[in-house]
Formats: C-alpha cells, structure tokens, sequence
C-alpha cells in the first residue's frame, strides 16, 4: 500500500497529532509483525507535501516502551513509501547545561535494554544479517537537520536551545533510574535517557530508512545529590510546551526535508539505501521461501522474485 509519503513523524510521550497540519486520512496496514501502535495519521502541508504521523505509544498512551510494536511501525511505515523518520521523544536530561525544556540531536545510543524487545526484522527467520550500527543515526540527516531546527527555534522565540553531537542512554523501563544508575550513566558518557530509541533505531537501519531522533528534555533524572529523583508528574509539567514546539519544527522542516529526499539523483540524506546488501549472511541456498516472502515486505530489493 504505498502512499506518496516520503517522510514520517514518530510522536512520543506528549505528541500525539500534528494537528498543525491538515489531517488527510487514516491508514492502518497489517505487516508482518502485525499492526502498529496506532493508525497511522497521513498529514498535509499547505504546499500539499504529505507526512505520516505515527503515535509510538498509541494516540492515547496506551502502550509501555517495552511493549511498542517496533518492527510493526518501522514496517508499516516503509510500507507506505517512507523515506525518512524524524522522531520525537522525551527524554531524562544527564547534564547541567541540557534543561528540561531543551532539545537535542544524539548522535550516539548505549543501549540498556534487557533483551525482552524483538528488535530485528530477522529474529525467528532463517536469513541472519549483521546491520552495521557503530553511526546508530542517520549522519547526513542528522546534520541537515542541525541548521533547521535551529532556525525552527529561534523562529518560534520560546527561547528554547538545541544540543547536538550528544549521547543517549536507552533503559528498559517502566520505572525510571536508580540514583546510582544515572551517576554511572553520566561516568559512561551518557547525556541524556529515555526508554524508546531503541529498537526503533535498529530497525529503520535494518529497513534502510534514514532515521533522527529529536529528544525533548524534560526533567534531570535522578543524578543531583540535592534534588529531588524524577516522577512522572514532573515530566508531565513540561510535557505540553515540548509538544507544541515539536509540531513548530516538524511543520517547519518537511517541506525542506521532502524535496531533498525526493531530488532528482542521489540524495545525501538516503544514505541507507542499499547499506544491508552487505549485511545479510550470503550462504542463501537454505533460506525458507516463506522467510523470504516476510521480509520482501521491508526489503523487496533483496528478497522479492526468484532466489539468487
Ligand atoms: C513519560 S516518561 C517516560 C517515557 O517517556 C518517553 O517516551 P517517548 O520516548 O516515547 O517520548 C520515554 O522513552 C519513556 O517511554
Ligand atoms: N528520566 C527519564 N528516564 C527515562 N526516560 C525518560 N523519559 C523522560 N524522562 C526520562
């Protein structure tokens, strides 16, 4: 089911709809890995540049990070004719100078997963690949995306800055961090932990899609000797401003991003494209049909048609 959709917005705690925009329609596709989060809300611009808008925990928060249907919203996304994910999430600040209220652009993950989120399209398939991930996001889109949210913010005037080239810690959740766990984080080089980035980063690469993350801090976990540990009330408090500011720079960067991603040539924000040729085991001649046909659904490239 491809739509003329070329890039996606994923919300997270507290972005919900990009009511900013004009809302098309609804599209909700079975994958494989069955369906995602929420319907998936195809958006317009006033240029008539399409996105989709997937709400990663449901659009009415009904889903734990540990239980988000990654493979199924990567899927579904790529299915549509995505390109390019931007995602939005809310993010537990490791340093001073990241305030609640400020967002940034990591550009590396640690991952403190446990193990209990499928996070590979070829889990339980008879095809193994290896994805490269030492670059867990997409470089070219990540700087591309510097500049514009930059510009975004200082047009929105809320004063609100934006922090790049940082480290983002991944936790399993639901509960927050330990007071020892966010100081060791810190020691790690941790900057900032949520607890969704992963896998959904592993998966886009496993998709080949260009993928960012947009983290909106909102509180300072549990690392300060003198304050208070993080509660979910006080994430919530600034919540709302985070989401109305996420919508400013979605709304303001995809008529941009859109016409990069879609210029005659190669466009350097697709840098994935073809990057799993090299990432799937090569020994083909045991690969069952039926694990093929699943995975044609992400990657026809390789695995629709007859095997090689
Ligand atoms: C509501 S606090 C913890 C929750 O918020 C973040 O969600 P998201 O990344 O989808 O914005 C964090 O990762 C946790 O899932
Ligand atoms: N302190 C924190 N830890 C993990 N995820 C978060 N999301 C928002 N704040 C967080």
């Amino acid at each position: 089911m491809s739509e003329n959709v070329r890039i996606a917005i994923i919300g997270g705690s507290g972005l919900y709809h990009l009511d900013n925009l004009t809302f098309v329609k609804h599209v909700n596709p079975e994958t494989p890995w069955g369906f995602p989060s929420s319907p998936i809300a195809i958006c317009a611009l006033p240029s008539g540049t399409q996105v989709a808008f997937l709400a990663r925990h449901g659009s009415g928060h009904t889903i734990h990070p540990s239980a988000v249907p990654a493979r199924a919203n990567i899927a579904a996304l790529k299915s549509l004719g995505v390109r390019a994910i931007v995602a939005f999430s809310a993010v537990g600040s490791l340093r001073e100078e990241i305030a609640p209220g400020h967002f940034a652009l990591p550009s590396q993950i640690i991952d403190r997963t446990k193990g209990v989120r499928p996070a590979s399209f070829f889990e339980g398939t008879s095809i193994v690949a290896h994805a490269s991930f030492g670059d867990p996001f997409s470089n070219k889109l990540v700087s591309w995306l510097e500049e514009r949210v930059t510009k975004a913010l200082e047009q929105e005037g809320r004063g609100v800055q934006l922090h790049t080239n940082k480290c983002i810690v991944c936790m399993e959740g639901p509960q927050f961090s330990t007071r020892a766990e966010s100081i060791m984080y810190r020691q790690w080089g941790g900057d900032l932990i949520n607890m969704s980035v992963l896998p959904e980063a592993k998966l886009a690469r496993e998709a080949e899609l260009s993928y960012a993350l947009i983290a909106t801090a909102t509180d300072y976990d549990a690392w300060r000797p003198h304050e208070g540990a993080v509660t979910a009330a006080e994430v919530f408090k600034t919540l709302k401003a985070n989401a109305d500011t996420s919508r400013h720079v979605a709304a303001t960067v995809i008529d941009e991003l859109h016409a990069e991603i879609t210029k005659d040539g190669e466009s350097l924000l697709l840098e994935q494209v073809g990057s799993m040729a090299f990432s799937i085991m090569p020994r083909s001649e045991q690969q069952k049909p039926e694990d093929r046909e699943k995975l044609a659904y992400i990657l026809p490239e390789y695995f629709s048609g007859e095997q090689q």
